[in-house]
């Protein structure tokens, strides 16, 4: 009964925004706006005008597939699996298909990103074999779209810190980080000046996708006309300098800065680059393969735009931070990039005997003596979670500023493992011993809308589709009590994948 009470209000509120966004008076630019807004990049009028327009169109998102789950092919003809041109890792969603409300998206098969955002992640490589290994610091990394990417990208042997320092975005940035299955990451809250003096030199890769004007977001409603106001540019550009001095201290000699925004002024793109090559001595770093998206203004610098390009639009630069003569001697960090300073990790604290008995209860005996007493990660409590970072992970996450892939958080007195640590890949190290339940479509539709499950295990276990993780359940040798936060909860309306996948995770 309050159950539905509460669900018309949720209906009443969305339909009363939907309303509101559609009787919106979309943006108009005049010619003479864009070119301003461009300056001193010089389009012909027609083009100034199709940008115009561009920038008032919503353009739909793509998928961009988890690595390990990327499909063969797509079943359906009539929907060809367009590539991204700049990011071969993303396909359009087929007509018709609602790919928020499928089951493919609850487990994280893929994101749903606009592609003008995936440009970063191309000139980061984060496409190809180049940034496996890597230690990458992600430092504006809220909600966490790029930085996913990157966790995939970095592997098994290298590691993502994520740092974000508006602390209402870290909830959904670690959401998203865990669904990648990967436990190679940290989060921060840090502002860069922060974090850059307390990790100086340390990252191979910093990405910075600053906070700008964002006139590529016009197009979505989530930006006002202001954005192409010179006083707003301005008042950007000046805080992105110090984003950017900041990153430019985390890097290690010979590391690379990637920096990208979601504008198309060129005070918050370009001239930025030019900037880092000036005052921060950093070195332009062309990537190959992306010479049709270059800017016409400076080197090792690409745009995506909304009238040629089918996405939102972006602008990302790659450069790289000279090797200085004296570190040259000794350093071949291209190599071996910082492996002393990667330590192997042990848990220094007892945990709480409420929270032990859970993590034993939950993962099993083994994690607690194995990464207790061998080389096998880090295990910390805190008052309302339990975090287990990776094995190798860096020393600098054992700083308490650090937030790890949850594993376990209470809730009063009561310990319960974390959505994260249900959501690790099947073969991860910590979780290996879990109980785990497959269900089929239809039960996997009724858990992921909120629904029990079926099953005569006792005590709590990961429910799974088609291999991959969903949730946790705690059964009671009949049914399984639903666990799965509010917030990843869907009604699904496809079960069917319009893809065929070459291999199961
Ligand atoms: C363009 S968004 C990042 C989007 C994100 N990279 C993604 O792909 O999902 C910029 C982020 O920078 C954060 N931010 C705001 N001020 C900042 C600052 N001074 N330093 C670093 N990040 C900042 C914002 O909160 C926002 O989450």
């Amino acid at each position: 009964m309050s159950r539905s009470r509460k669900g018309s209000k949720k209906g009443n509120r969305r339909s009363a925004g939907a309303k509101s966004s559609a009787t919106r008076r979309p943006l108009e630019f005049t010619v003479d706006q864009m070119a301003a807004a461009i300056a001193p990049i010089e389009l012909p009028v027609d083009e100034l005008e199709r940008l115009a327009t561009g920038m008032t169109q919503r353009h739909p998102n793509v998928l961009r597939w988890r690595r390990d789950r990327l499909p063969s092919e797509t079943v359906s003809t009539d929907s060809p699996p367009h590539c991204v041109p700049w990011y071969p890792l993303a396909t359009a969603i087929p007509d018709g298909y609602p790919a928020s409300r499928s089951i493919g998206f609850a487990s994280g098969d893929f994101y749903l990103q606009d592609a003008g955002s995936l440009l970063a992640l191309a000139v980061a490589k984060a496409d190809v074999s180049w940034l496996r290994g890597k230690v990458v610091c992600d430092l504006c990394a809220a909600p966490g779209g790029k930085a996913s990417g990157l966790l995939e990208a970095v592997g098994d042997d290298g590691f993502l810190l994520a740092n974000e320092p508006i602390q209402s975005r870290l909830a959904p940035l670690a959401f998203n980080l865990a669904r990648s299955g990967s436990d190679r990451y940290a989060i921060s809250g840090q502002d860069p000046d922060q974090l850059a003096e307390k990790l100086p030199g340390v990252f191979d890769v910093v990405l910075v996708d600053a906070p700008c004007s964002g006139q590529a977001l016009l197009s979505r409603g989530r930006q006002s006309k202001g954005a192409i106001n010179e006083s707003m540019i301005a008042t950007n550009a000046a805080r992105q300098q110090r984003i950017l001095s900041a990153a430019e201290r985390l890097l290690r000699p010979g590391g690379t800065l990637v920096y990208s925004t979601c504008t198309f002024a060129v005070a918050e793109n370009e001239d930025q680059v030019s900037w880092m090559t000036s005052e921060l001595e950093l070195q332009p770093s062309p990537v190959d393969g992306l010479a049709s998206y270059q800017s016409p203004l400076i080197e090792a610098a690409y745009r995506v735009w909304p009238h040629r390009d089918s996405c939102a639009g972006a602008f990302a630069a790659r450069l790289s931070k000279p090797i200085a003569v004296e570190d040259n001697e000794e350093a071949s960090f291209a190599e071996e990039p910082w492996m002393l300073r990667r330590g192997i990790l042990q848990s220094e604290q007892p945990l709480d005997a409420s929270c032990e008995e859970l993590v034993r209860d939950v993962y099993g005996e083994q994690p607690i003596i194995d990464w207790a007493e061998h080389d096998a990660g880090f295990l910390r409590q805190r008052d309302w979670i339990a975090e287990a970072f990776c094995h190798n992970a860096p020393e600098w996450v054992k700083q308490d500023w650090t937030i790890g892939p949850e594993v376990a958080y209470r809730t009063g007195q009561t310990w319960k493992p974390s959505h994260a640590g249900a959501q690790r890949n099947v073969g991860n190290r910590f979780c290996q011993s879990v109980e785990r339940i497959e269900l089929g479509d239809q039960d996997a539709v009724a858990y992921l809308g909120g629904g029990t499950v079926p099953t005569g295990h006792r005590g709590w276990a990961i429910v799974q589709h088609a291999g991959r993780p969903l949730g946790w359940v705690k059964a009671d040798g009949r049914i399984g009590k639903n666990h799965l936060p509010a917030h990843a909860r869907i009604q699904v309306q496809a079960t069917e994948s319009p893809w065929v996948h070459a291999t199961s995770p």
